[in-house]
């Protein structure tokens, strides 16, 4: 996980209310290779969106550019100062406890930093383990530890490069809970990277599918609820996915 802090030279802040991001017209090519060919994105504040694409596709070349590592592209990005990035591995530095790994490079004394570890840490489950070292965490709680170093910041913009790809599918699911929950409580934007078409059904407010440097689904994801109408709609939705992905719908194959 990294922190961005300051907005990069490039990067305009995002003003007002409505979204924590928007993305105009985007090209970003390595050499002679295109990989976005003029996207175009906007997240809401406390929008969730999850973002689905082949292996190779641009993925998480869209989201450095989000976090501002990468400032070599054309077109407009507007992101908010304050964004906090999760990764499949936790990145924990191993020579600090928990708890420090968690308030790792906000200012503050001794006291009120422990004292801030110890309340996100509490909302992700894991006070007990404010003290220990961070080899001898499961893979679940280390992503926790990551999660609670994202929202330790407060931040505008949640960036999440594949979060649970790591993970069993028994932690996964709890870890959905968990997030859910969090992001319920805190607020911020979210874009979330991730090869499972559930997991984006699970968490998003929006898919969207990116395919040879293009969007080429952008749709919201039907809640299902009593109404078996919002049932049906969502099966169709999750087709539609993973007909754009090229993939057969595993529970209909056979
Ligand atoms: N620094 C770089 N220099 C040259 N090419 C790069 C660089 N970073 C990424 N690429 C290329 O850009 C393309 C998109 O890569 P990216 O990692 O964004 O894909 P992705 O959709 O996140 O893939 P995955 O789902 O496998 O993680 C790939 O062809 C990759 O080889």
């Amino acid at each position: 996980m990294s922190i961005s802090e300051a907005t990069p030279p490039l990067l305009e802040a995002v003003e007002g209310d409505e979204h924590v991001v928007v993305v105009d017209r985007l090209v970003k090519s390595f050499g002679d290779h295109e990989v976005l060919r003029g996207v175009d994105l906007t997240i809401g504040r406390d929008e969730f969106v999850a973002l689905l694409g082949r292996s190779g596709g641009g993925k998480s070349t869209l989201l450095r550019l989000l976090e501002g590592l990468d400032t070599d592209y054309s077109g407009g990005i507007r992101v908010p100062p304050r964004r906090s990035v999760v990764f499949q591995e936790p990145r924990l530095l191993p020579w600090r406890r928990v708890w420090q790994n968690v308030v790792l490079g906000l200012d503050g004394s001794r006291r009120a930093l422990r004292e801030q570890a110890l309340q996100v840490l509490a909302e992700v489950g894991l006070e007990r383990l404010a003290d220990s070292w961070p080899a001898t965490l499961s893979g679940g709680e280390a992503q926790r530890v990551g999660l609670a170093r994202a929202l330790v910041r407060e931040p505008d913009l949640l960036l999440l490069d594949e979060p649970f790809g790591a993970l069993d599918a028994l932690t996964k699911i709890r870890s959905h809970a968990l997030l859910r929950e969090l992001v319920r409580v805190h607020r911020p934007g979210v874009f979330l990277i991730t090869h499972d078409v559930d997991e984006a059904i699970a968490l998003a407010d929006r898919i969207i599918v990116l395919e040879a440097g293009r969007f080429i689904i952008d749709t919201p994801v039907p809640r299902a609820d009593a109404d078996d109408g919002s049932r049906a709609r969502l099966d169709a939705t999750r087709r539609e996915i993973l007909a754009a992905l090229g993939v057969e719908d595993p529970l209909r194959a056979g």
